[in-house]
């Protein structure tokens, strides 16, 4: 990624990704390991390991975000938005596409019986884009080829030194009318290693409707989805178990 500004392949390839697999990994993206490592040695991290009870629920901590990942965050939106033909993140779109972000830290104590205990169970995120810092462990798992029969299934991320996971999230899918596709992903618990990983979420505001850009729709694309209060959205998605029915399925029109 260090080559983006004169290369077009990097943003080419970023978009390609998210539109087929909703998922890829970065790596060279400006922001500085130090950061990363800072995050992950911070004594708020050590505390939530002592604290945390084996099988229980991770838990959410407020911790500030970097200009670094700011910068990166609006490289990537732009060049994700540029693909849609939407020019300009003006300051309406900036709040639909990273006006709020959240935090937070997973711990997945080692169970010696990974099958036995909930990792994180399958889900989609509610954010638009979603960057995750991840240990050396591993135990990410991403869907591909949904509903293609015999070729759907799930597929590890490998941890890769120094990388940033990066997924869209559902607000992404509907703001782009489902041509970024927000993918379930699970977690499984090591067998013989703690582990964690430390998500950013990028959201819109909560008080924006989300939906559909109005530069699709004036293109002559049909809406795939409604209008919806994102705080509403992001209500309905913890109304709800991480059963891996779609949260999105909330906000689509029905053919
Ligand atoms: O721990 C991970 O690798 C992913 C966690 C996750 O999917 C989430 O917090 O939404
Ligand atoms: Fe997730």
């Amino acid at each position: 990624m260090s080559n983006w500004d004169n290369d077009p392949k990097v943003a080419e390839s970023v978009c390609e990704a998210a539109e087929k697999f909703g998922f890829f990994q970065l790596v060279n993206h400006g922001v500085p390991l130090e950061v990363l490592d800072g995050v992950k040695d911070a004594p708020i991290v050590s505390l939530g390991c002592q604290q945390r009870r084996r099988g229980s629920t991770p838990k959410s901590f407020p911790l500030p975000t970097t200009s670094e990942s700011q910068v990166l965050c609006t490289k990537l939106m732009t060049a994700l938005m540029e693909k849609l033909n939407v020019k300009e993140i003006d300051e309406t779109k900036e709040s639909l596409l990273m006006g709020s972000k959240r935090i937070n830290l997973n711990y997945y104590p080692r169970c010696p019986n990974p099958q036995l205990t909930v990792g994180v169970g399958r889900h989609s995120d509610v954010s638009s884009l979603t960057f995750l810092l991840q240990d050396e462990i591993g135990g990410l798992y991403v869907r591909v080829n949904e509903g293609k029969g015999e070729e759907d299934g799930w597929v590890h991320v490998p941890p890769i030194e120094g990388s940033l996971v990066i997924n869209v999230g559902d607000a992404l899918q509907i703001l782009s009318n489902g041509r970024y596709k927000s993918v379930e992903h699970c977690v499984i618990a090591s067998g013989s290693k703690n582990r964690i990983s430390i998500p950013i979420f990028v959201n819109p505001k909560p008080n924006d409707v989300i939906g559909p850009l109005p530069e699709l729709i004036a293109a002559g694309e049909k809406p795939k989805y409604k209008n919806i209060l994102y705080s509403d959205y992001v209500k309905h998605f913890f109304r709800k178990a991480h059963d891996g029915k779609k949260t999105v399925a909330f906000a689509e029109i029905s053919s």
